[in-house]
Parts: C-alpha cells; sequence; structure tokens
C-alpha cells in the first residue's frame, strides 16, 4: 500500500442529502492521492444491502448504530478523504471520533438545488425524501438540523460545479495551513485573490457579529441598524472567515484573480 499521505489529518466532509459530499469527495481524494471513504457505501457494501434495505429490514436505529462503529473506526485511521452520510455527524459521538481525526468541512446548497440534484439523482434512493413533498421535507430537515450542521466550516455549493467547490476547498485548506501535497494544479489553486466585494444580504443578517469577531484584519462592523458593513474593505486579505463563520449564509466574498486584470 503507498504510505505517503497516511501520517496526515483525515479530510471529513458532511452536509445535508444532495449537497455533494460524495462527488466532491471522490474528486478531492483523486486530488490529493488519497484513499476515498464514503460512509454510506462502505455500511451497504458490509452489510450487503443498500441503505433502502437497511431502512426498511433493519430500521434506521440499526442504520445509526452502524454509522456510530464507523465512526469509531475511522476515528482511528489517518489520511482518508470522507464524505458521511447526511446525518452522520450530527451524532456528538461521531463527532467526537472524527473530528480529533482530521478536518470536518461541511458543504451547504439551498432547499432548490437539493431538491434539483436529488430529483436528477435517480440511481440513489434516499428513504428520509421518499415522502409526498420532498421540497417541504427538506426544508423541515434543514431546519431540525440547523444547529448540528452550524458547528462546522461550511462551503457554499449552489451554481459551483463539484471541480470548482474541491478548489475551494484545497485553498481553504492550504490558507489555514492543513499539510497536504497537491498534485498536478497547485499554482492554479494557489493563486492570490483579489477582493471585488463583499456580499451582504442585509435581510439576512442578524447581527450576531461573529463575522466581525472572526475577521483578522477588522474589516467589518454592525452599523447603526445592527448589519454587518465592510467599513475597511482595502484591508480585506479574502481569507472567507466571515463568509465561512456567518451562521446566516449573508455575506459572501466576491474575488477576482489577479491575473484577470
Ligand atoms: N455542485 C454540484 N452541482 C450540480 N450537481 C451536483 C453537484 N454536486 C453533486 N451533484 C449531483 O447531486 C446528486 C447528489 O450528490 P451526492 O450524492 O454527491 O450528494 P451527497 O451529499 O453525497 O448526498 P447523500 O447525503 O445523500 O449521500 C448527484 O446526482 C450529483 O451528481
Ligand atoms: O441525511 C440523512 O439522514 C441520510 C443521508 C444519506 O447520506 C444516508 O446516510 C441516508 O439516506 C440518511
Ligand atoms: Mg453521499
Amino acid at each position: 500500500m503507498d504510505t505517503r499521505h497516511n501520517n496526515s489529518e483525515n479530510i471529513i466532509l458532511t452536509g445535508f442529502m444532495g449537497t455533494g459530499k460524495t462527488t466532491v469527495g471522490k474528486i478531492l481524494a483523486a486530488r490529493l492521492e488519497r484513499e476515498f471513504v464514503d460512509t454510506d457505501s462502505l455500511i451497504e457494501q458490509r452489510q450487503g444491502r443498500t441503505i433502502p434495505q437497511i431502512f426498511s429490514e433493519l430500521g434506521e436505529p440499526a442504520f445509526r448504530r452502524l454509522e456510530a462503529e464507523l465512526a469509531q473506526e475511522l476515528g482511528q485511521r489517518q489520511g482518508l478523504v470522507i464524505s458521511t452520510g447526511g446525518r452522520f455527524m450530527l451524532d456528538p459521538d461521531n463527532v467526537k471520533a472524527l473530528s480529533r481525526s482530521g478536518r470536518v468541512f461541511c458543504l451547504v446548497a439551498t432547499p432548490q438545488e437539493i431538491l434539483a440534484r436529488i430529483s436528477r439523482d435517480t440511481a440513489h434512493c434516499r428513504p428520509l425524501l421518499e415522502v409526498a413533498d420532498p421540497g417541504k421535507q427538506i426544508v423541515d430537515l434543514l431546519e431540525e438540523r440547523k444547529r448540528g450542521y452550524q458547528r462546522f466550516v461550511k462551503i457554499k455549493t449552489s451554481g459551483k460545479s463539484p471541480d470548482q467547490i474541491s478548489d475551494e476547498l484545497l485553498a481553504l485548506m492550504a490558507r489555514t495551513n492543513l499539510n497536504f501535497p497537491v498534485h498536478g494544479d497547485k499554482e492554479r489553486i494557489m493563486a492570490r485573490k483579489k477582493l471585488k466585494e463583499h456580499l451582504i444580504n442585509r435581510e439576512w443578517c442578524k447581527g450576531c457579529g461573529i463575522c466581525v469577531r472572526f475577521c483578522p484584519k477588522k474589516v467589518l462592523e454592525l452599523d447603526t441598524m445592527e448589519k454587518a458593513v465592510a467599513v475597511r474593505p482595502e484591508d480585506c486579505i479574502c481569507c472567507r472567515l466571515c463568509e465561512l463563520r456567518c451562521p446566516d449564509l449573508a455575506i459572501e466574498i466576491v474575488v477576482e484573480d489577479e491575473n484577470d486584470e
């Protein structure tokens, strides 16, 4: 077995069904030349049953126990890209086991985009979305799970291709010192980004001030309406911590490649 990258932190993808964990995880693993583990697929393979069969024949609690056992097992390993099932990282014991082994990123998408992707993905059945109104179920489940997903660094995926999302993740890991070798395209991924604008959705901003506290350059402040504003955009280093930490998805850092000019 090639052990070149086995002494490195695991990269763990979480997020709601259809946010692209499996798709993006495969790309990341290939680009990092790492072993890829998809928890849903591994459970299916070991059980000799599909997920819908596990749900109908053994029940959802049995599936969650299989996930919990796998979390303990994978938490002992290193150098993996792990795409988890949609609820896997909402179990505190699973979070503890896997967070110790590496870095967790949460893929997010709008409910509309999730519904569109799931509807196109006819090869896979997600038992929790086999209901009369899957659109409403997605909105309800997202609301129920919101706090659980919020604890992780998030990556927006709506309107982006899986390759773009992988690029973003690799750039983010590079900026935040995750020690990994990138094969072939390091220069492209590491290209310095230049700020175009802070896109702040004032309706969604609830004035929590998290972005203000996380910004290392003190670019953001809350205005008199308790909404985030970029008061010193010229100091922005495009680290995107404000965007990644905003619990309401209200900030987007829009960048241009330096080479564009
Ligand atoms: N960025 C994207 N843009 C468009 N379609 C995408 C994107 N990412 C994934 N998809 C498509 O959406 C569907 C669901 O993707 P995927 O299975 O990777 O999601 P998942 O997060 O692993 O879901 P689950 O939690 O159910 O395992 C697939 O058909 C996939 O091709
Ligand atoms: O979000 C969920 O509860 C699930 C997501 C899928 O990845 C599978 O783990 C299963 O369909 C349940
Ligand atoms: Mg998946």
